[in-house]
């Protein structure tokens, strides 16, 4: 397993605001951790990374520093980068775990920032790069560090389609590669057509998982995300279109 979570309980203040959620991720998964605003899903991953206290155990938590770092790449939800510094310096540090250890860092950039459509972007300051293609950099940072579990909070945000298609193509294709992926994502139509499994969140408790047909139903929708939407199997795959908000949770 790349991951294992037994009763892992995320406090904030009194609040716990993740309850003792057990799950493992095996590799081959490209996970879509899902659930409205505030559910937890931040929270979920910072707590099984270690990054806020947490009751319960977590297989990653449990690491030293070090071997975390090789064990998996945490990108945070925050985009902004604050130095002036080449794009390929800036995916370069994601190679920080493993410098000094005699492997192809260079490779390893070039093939980030192939991944990520930014082989043209390399000698550019990373600082002056649109809000899309910086956090497209920092996906490509996270990559470069070659760990078999990528955590991702709402990887595709602020993304165009084209590039929010190819980030979930790279996911669903590390998990192909032997790695694995868990990745916060609202919107639940690229989740449902990238993601081998969905794992939800409500109220900080985890209350579906399983593959993505099983797990969007009517009732699910309705009860966890407070609308209605379209559902269909398609030679494309599994298509999903939210139609309306239900309101039982009184809207806005
Ligand atoms: N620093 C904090 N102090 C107290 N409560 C917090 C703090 N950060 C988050 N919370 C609360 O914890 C709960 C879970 O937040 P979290 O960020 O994990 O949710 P999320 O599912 O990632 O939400 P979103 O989809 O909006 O990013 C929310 O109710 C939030 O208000």
């Amino acid at each position: 397993m790349l991951l294992t979570l037994q009763d892992l309980t995320v406090r904030r203040g009194l609040c716990p605001v993740v309850e003792a959620v057990s799950l493992t991720v095996a590799p081959g998964e490209c996970v879509g951790l899902i659930g409205p605003n505030g559910a937890g899903k931040t929270s979920l991953l910072r707590g099984a990374l270690g990054l806020l206290p947490a009751t319960g155990h977590s297989s990653l938590a449990a690491m030293t520093p070090d071997a975390r770092a090789r064990a998996a790449a945490w990108l945070p939800q925050a985009r902004e980068i604050a130095w002036g510094i080449s794009v390929a310096h800036l995916v370069r540090l994601g190679r920080t775990p493993h410098l000094g250890r005699g492997l192809d860092d260079d490779g390893a950039v070039t093939h980030a920032l192939g991944r990520m459509g930014l082989a043209q972007f390399r000698d550019r300051t990373a600082t002056q790069l649109s809000g899309g293609e910086q956090a497209r950099a920092l996906i490509a940072r996270a990559l470069a560090q070659e760990a078999p579990l990528l955590l991702a909070d709402e990887p595709i945000a602020g993304l165009d389609p084209a590039a929010q298609i190819a980030t979930m193509r790279v996911f669903a294709r590390l998990a192909e590669e032997g790695g694995a992926v868990i990745a916060s994502l609202h919107d639940l139509g690229l989740a449902a057509r990238h993601c081998t499994r969905l794992i939800v969140l409500s109220a900080g408790r985890l209350v579906a998982d399983g593959p993505p047909r099983a797990v969007l139903t009517p009732d699910l929708l309705a009860e966890v995300f407070d609308i209605r939407a379209h559902l269909s199997d398609t030679p494309d795959g599994l298509v999903f279109q939210p139609l309306d908000t239900l309101h039982h949770h009184g809207g806005f």
